[in-house]
């Protein structure tokens, strides 16, 4: 099962800034949401984006890309409503990142909002296929361990995909790590990187304490109920939230460390390693989240599972089998025959 095991050298890769400029357009598709809306912000905050459009099918989007376009950043700024306006939202964009779709309510798990969100990013995928096939992508529409192999295979359908420019966005998994480890041990949670690989819900979210920077000690009798904290800290959030959503700033943050972590890997910085769900071949499942080393083409290298303990061992393998089922529904969903309304013919 775990054969296929490359060692990784795990840096921390979330500075925001950067002296280099450079000239990225990234496209946030749906920019008008509780999670769009600051991450748009802190793109447009970001100097390696020259162009940020923000498109939502929410009709008062180009009032948020007018009030983001205020700020006294060098970025354009330009707002799309509507699925008619897709293409051109989308066209010739560097970098997309999604958080397109519905989020969950108290009570239901990140696979519920499959009916909703599959047609969702089934619909930009299509789109994105004709008009920025060579973009990188950025998911983050939950369930994320489903929607990525929907993607993956409406670009494969168009001839499009390349697997090196494919991401689901797992990094708030680690960002909690990080928090959580650093509450818990007093280390400042900046200084702290735990790896976090697998997928993005539940159990399939596997946090491997056994190779946190710095060396940490949890203590035994305190390391399920971490391990628990971080697979249901997005349930935390929604039931806090109380039918009011999920978690939206945090998951901005680790949507604008990711988009930032990818553009200075495009930009030739080295060494940069970030986790990501992306298709792999370093377990048996075809998709699986884990440090990538990110380049100038995308993913130069799946840095794979590494060393685990036995802990985090059976937590891998109940992981693969959620993992396994979650994917085939996606690969199923994208491979029914209908096209998505709005999507271009
Ligand atoms: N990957 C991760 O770690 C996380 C993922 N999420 C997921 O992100 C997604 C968005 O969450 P929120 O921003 O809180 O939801 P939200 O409801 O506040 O915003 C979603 C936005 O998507 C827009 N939208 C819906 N259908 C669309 C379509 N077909 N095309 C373009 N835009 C469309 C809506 O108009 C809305 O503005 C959810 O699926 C949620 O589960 C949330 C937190 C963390
Ligand atoms: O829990 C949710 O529904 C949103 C999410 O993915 C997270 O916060 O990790």
């Amino acid at each position: 099962m775990l054969s296929r095991i490359v060692r990784p050298t795990l840096t921390a890769a979330r500075n925001f800034s950067t002296s280099q400029q450079n000239n990225y357009k990234v496209t946030v598709c749906g920019a008008a949401g509780g999670i769009g809306q600051p991450l748009s912000l802190l793109l447009k905050l970001n100097p390696l984006v020259t162009e940020l459009n923000c498109y939502d099918i929410a009709p008062f989007t180009p009032g948020v890309a007018c009030d983001l376009s205020h700020i006294e950043t060098a970025s354009k700024v330009k707002g799309f409503a509507g699925q008619e306006s897709l293409k051109d939202a989308l066209n010739s964009a560097d970098v997309v990142v999604i958080p397109a779709g519905v989020p969950r309510k108290p009570g239901m798990t990140r696979d519920d909002l499959f009916g909703s969100n599959a047609s969702v990013v089934k619909t930009i995928f299509e789109c994105a296929s004709v008009a920025c096939p060579d973009a990188i992508f950025c998911i983050i529409t939950n369930p994320v361990n489903s929607c990525v192999p929907i993607a993956c295979e409406v670009l494969k359908k168009a001839n499009k995909l390349n697997p090196r420019r494919v991401f689901g966005v797992s990094t708030l998994d680690i960002v909690r790590a990080n928090t959580f480890v650093g509450e818990m041990c007093g280390v400042n949670p900046k200084e702290v990187n735990v790896p976090v690989i697998g997928g993005h819900s539940g159990i399939t979210i596997v946090p491997l304490f056994s190779r946190a920077t710095p060396k940490v000690t949890i203590p035994a009798d305190k390391l399920d109920a971490l391990t628990k904290r971080v697979q249901e800290a997005g349930t935390e959030v929604v039931k806090a939230k109380a039918g009011h959503g999920s978690a939206t700033l945090s998951m901005a943050y680790s949507g604008a460390r990711f988009a930032n972590n990818v553009m200075r890997a495009l930009m030739g910085e080295p060494d940069v390693i970030e986790c990501a769900y992306v298709m792999a071949d370093v377990t048996d499942v075809d998709y699986f989240a884990s440090p990538v080393k990110l380049g100038k083409c995308g993913i130069e290298q799946n840095c794979g599972v590494g060393d685990i303990n036995e802990y985090e061992t059976k937590l891998l393998c109940d992981a693969l089998e959620q993992l396994k089922r979650d994917i085939q529904k996606g690969v199923d969903f994208a491979n029914q025959d209908q096209k998505c309304k709005g999507a271009p013919e």
